[in-house]
């Protein structure tokens, strides 16, 4: 299957420059896709661009990660309502230090003439002058063209700052720079980006004096849709916000378990988009999970691929057993002779004993006494109590005045379990 077919039937092409198809039939050809440093860590949104890349190089052809170390020093308008804040340089280096780990791990850098290769657009706008932005790059476009894309016209009410404006010229101008240096005929993103993307397949047409309709070194663009969720609330984040890939700020457990709590309206998309599963497999996997949902087999085929390839076989492994551990009914005792290693995947959170010191009852200890990981407020840990919802070592408990010896409990494990899906290990240390 080419790529286009590929990414067809997954789902995940939303536009293109037509042209392309021929393109990638005609030769092996090099993409990119850019990320800026705006966070330490990458998340699944992001994840989701990643695919299309990994996809791109098993066709054949070369893919490029561009870290945007100097347009996340600018902002990108595109879905943003409003201008942003800018980052500290300091944070931006330790940004673009994390995420550039994090995109070596996904591609296949000594594959031969399709090996992958991660640039940094800071290396070649550092030496930049203005005077020399404004001539080799603003003179291509009139301010009426870059007016014209949704980023730039969805805040002209509200105001746009020249800089923010001028972020689709930069983005542009990697693409042109990418195309003169490294042979990159093709940018692609998700369906946020089309705007950035046409304005560099416009500056490339216009600096390299291209016909309108000119197929000989043309450059292409192409988009997937952003991944939505049916119930129409925003993917990718959980209650505790975003799903980083990073194991510091979303542990691998909590990775794991987001895949396996989707939901069977959203998981076939899910599986599609964020797994390398064939046809074949997906549509067979897709039998077995319609003849017993309740086995959430899809979910685990998800949560297990895309677990192991953020995190490694070998913790997946670990979380694998963690989750079956935390839902057996001799979790107590599971948890009381588990391995360190085991340990280290459990979520575990260690009760503060000045914290402790304030709590009268379960009540308490779920929402203040907890820091509010598991309820937010002393009001919504009593009616959760109330409405049956709250487990102690996996045994009910009906009554939110119930008191706890903290004392005789210290040194051990209590296990909280809220619902049918969420459990909690406090440690009393
Ligand atoms: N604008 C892109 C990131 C990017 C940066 C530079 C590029 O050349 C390409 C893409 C985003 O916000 O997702």
């Amino acid at each position: 299957m080419n790529f286009i077919e590929e990414l067809r039937w997954r789902g995940m092409l939303q536009d293109m420059i037509p042209g392309l198809e021929d393109q990638l039939a005609k030769e092996m050809t090099v993409a990119y896709i850019g990320f800026d440093p705006t966070a330490p860590s990458l998340h699944i949104g992001n994840l989701a661009a990643i695919m299309l890349l990994k996809h791109f190089q098993l066709c054949g052809h070369k893919p490029i990660a561009l870290v945007g170390g100097a347009t996340g020093m600018i902002g990108d308008p595109s879905g943003k309502a409003a201008e942003r804040e800018f980052l500290s340089e300091d944070t931006l280096r330790a940004n673009q230090i994390g995420i550039q780990k994090q995109l070596e791990k996904f591609l296949e850098f000594h594959a031969g003439a399709n090996s992958a290769e991660v640039v940094n657009n800071y290396d070649w706008f550092k030496e930049f002058s203005f005077l020399g932005f404004l001539r080799e790059a603003g003179k291509f476009l009139t301010v009426n063209y870059m007016m014209s894309k949704d980023s730039v016209k969805k805040r002209l009410e509200t105001g746009i700052s020249f800089t923010e404006f001028s972020y689709q010229l930069l983005q542009g101008y990697d693409f042109y720079h990418l195309y003169k240096t490294k042979n990159v005929r093709l940018q692609m993103g998700g369906s946020d980006q089309w705007g950035n993307i046409t304005t560099g397949t416009e500056i490339i047409r216009r600096k390299e004096g291209h016909d309108e309709d000119a197929t000989e070194r043309a450059a292409f663009a192409l988009t997937t849709p952003l991944v939505t969720k049916a119930d129409g609330t925003k993917f990718g984040k959980s209650e505790s916000g975003n799903v980083w890939l990073d194991a510091e700020k979303t542990s691998p457990y909590a990775f794991y378990q987001f895949w396996l709590n989707a939901a069977d309206a959203d998981v076939p998309r899910l599986i599609r988009v964020f797994t390398l599963y064939t046809k074949e497999q997906i549509e067979e996997l897709e039998k077995q999970h319609a003849e017993a949902p309740h086995l959430r087999i899809l979910q685990k085929a998800v949560a297990e691929e895309v677990t192991t390839r953020v995190h490694g076989a070998e913790v997946c492994a670990l979380v694998i057993e963690a989750s079956t551990l935390l839902f057996s009914k001799d979790a107590v005792e599971l948890i009381a002779g588990a391995s360190e290693a085991l340990l280290g995947q459990l979520p575990i959170h260690e009760v503060s004993a000045t914290l402790i010191a304030e709590c009268k009852n379960l009540t308490d200890l779920i929402s203040v006494g907890t820091d509010n990981l598991i309820f937010p407020s002393k009001g919504e840990a009593r009616k959760a109590i109330q409405n049956n919802a709250i487990s102690v070592n996996k045994v009910k408990v009906t009554d939110p005045n119930s008191a706890l010896d903290f004392e005789k409990i210290r040194g051990q494990y209590l296990l909280v379990g809220n619902g049918k899906q969420k459990n909690y290990i406090l440690s009393f240390k």
